[in-house]
């Protein structure tokens, strides 16, 4: 059952148990960096899909006001995922550009992220090594400025640069009023300059059955992260899946229920290069089955604004998601 977290709490999870332990609970304000530290083994990853609503667990759990698996918080978390699976021929811009799309803010942010992080645009995703790849999941989870930021374990694999810009980045987020939740080992959560470090327990005593009707994947489309994508590498479809296809379940396992058949197919257009003038990138013909966002004659993204925003006053005043920072 869930019960309303306090007004500054973004994040409540009390006795929430999954796997047959249960963990320490956790609450998350608003406006505070919270890291949350144990071992190999200990449930950072666990404790971080519980929250998103990638897995349903037993216990009370509130997240934004909500039961997160019930709500389409999508547009309102940023979250990285530990192991961010590839779409081979996307680069990180077409990646970036399909995330403002789908959550209707600009790129703007992202690429300024992305340059601060030192994310490299250009490269289709197959030939980024896993340094980059977890700095195009950062700078996709903080670039519509979410209320809540979730980044599982995002040290690991960071060079001694980028791990100095991520505790600004996390700072920053904060500041502006969101609530940060970051999963580490030990001794790389001691760089992440936390308001609070909650070492993660786990009972491994609870009774098994208690947790039946927990630990479950969130049901396809429901959950941020519900349905797990057919991976793509190197380019190369693992299942033989159909292009299309798989990107839009990509899609649909990225952004959730906010991704319908008819979004989905707007994103898959795939677009002349003469209609995308002064893009540095396109998809076309020789890149079949790319996933693309199709802006406007004017210029601007057709597809809705996903999702709330912070409760105003949250925000410095002229500030909003999506809006492009000065330098
Ligand atoms: N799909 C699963 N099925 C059953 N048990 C699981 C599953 N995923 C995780 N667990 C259990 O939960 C425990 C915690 O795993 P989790 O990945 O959350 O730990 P972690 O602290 O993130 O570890 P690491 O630091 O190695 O990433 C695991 O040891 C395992 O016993």
């Amino acid at each position: 059952m869930s019960t309303m977290g306090r007004l500054d709490e973004a994040v409540r999870l009390t006795g929430v148990s999954a796997y047959g332990a249960r963990f320490t609970d956790l609450v998350v304000r608003y406006g505070e960096v919270v890291v949350l530290t144990g071992p190999n083994g200990s449930g950072k990853s666990t404790v971080s899909r519980v929250v998103v609503g990638e897995l349903t667990a037993a216990g009370s759990v509130d997240v934004l006001g909500a039961a997160p698996v019930m709500a389409d918080l999508k547009g309102r978390i940023g979250y990285l995922v530990k192991d961010l699976e590839t779409m081979g021929s996307l680069t990180s811009r077409d990646v970036l550009d399909i995330c403002a799309a789908v959550r209707g803010c600009t790129t703007a942010y992202a690429h300024l992220l992305a340059d601060r992080i030192g994310l490299e645009l250009d490269r289709p995703m197959a030939q980024l090594c896993r340094g980059q790849l977890r700095r195009l999941g950062i700078v996709q989870a903080l670039m519509h400025e979410p209320e809540l930021v979730v980044l599982d374990d995002p040290m690991t694999e960071l060079d001694d640069e980028a791990r100095r810009v991520l505790p600004v980045l996390l700072r920053e987020a904060a500041d502006r009023g969101a609530a940060v939740l970051v999963t580490a080992l030990a001794e790389s959560g001691a760089g992440l300059s936390a308001d609070r470090i909650v070492p993660l327990r786990r009972d491994d005593d609870v009774d098994s059955r208690s947790n039946q009707a927990g630990a479950e994947q969130a049901e396809p489309g429901r959950g941020l992260e519900a349905a797990r994508p057919r991976v793509v590498r190197g380019g190369e479809l693992r299942d033989g899946g159909r292009p299309a296809a798989i990107e839009r379940s990509w899609l649909r396992s990225r952004f959730g229920p906010a991704v319908r058949r008819g979004r989905a197919e707007r994103l898959e257009s795939v677009a002349d290069p003469g209609d995308r003038p002064g893009r540095g990138h396109r998809t076309g013909p020789a890149r079949r089955g790319a996933v693309v966002a199709v802006p406007d004659p004017a210029g601007h993204h057709q597809l809705p604004r996903l999702g709330s925003r912070a409760p105003a006053g949250r925000r410095p005043a002229g500030t909003s998601a999506g809006q492009a920072r000065p330098g």
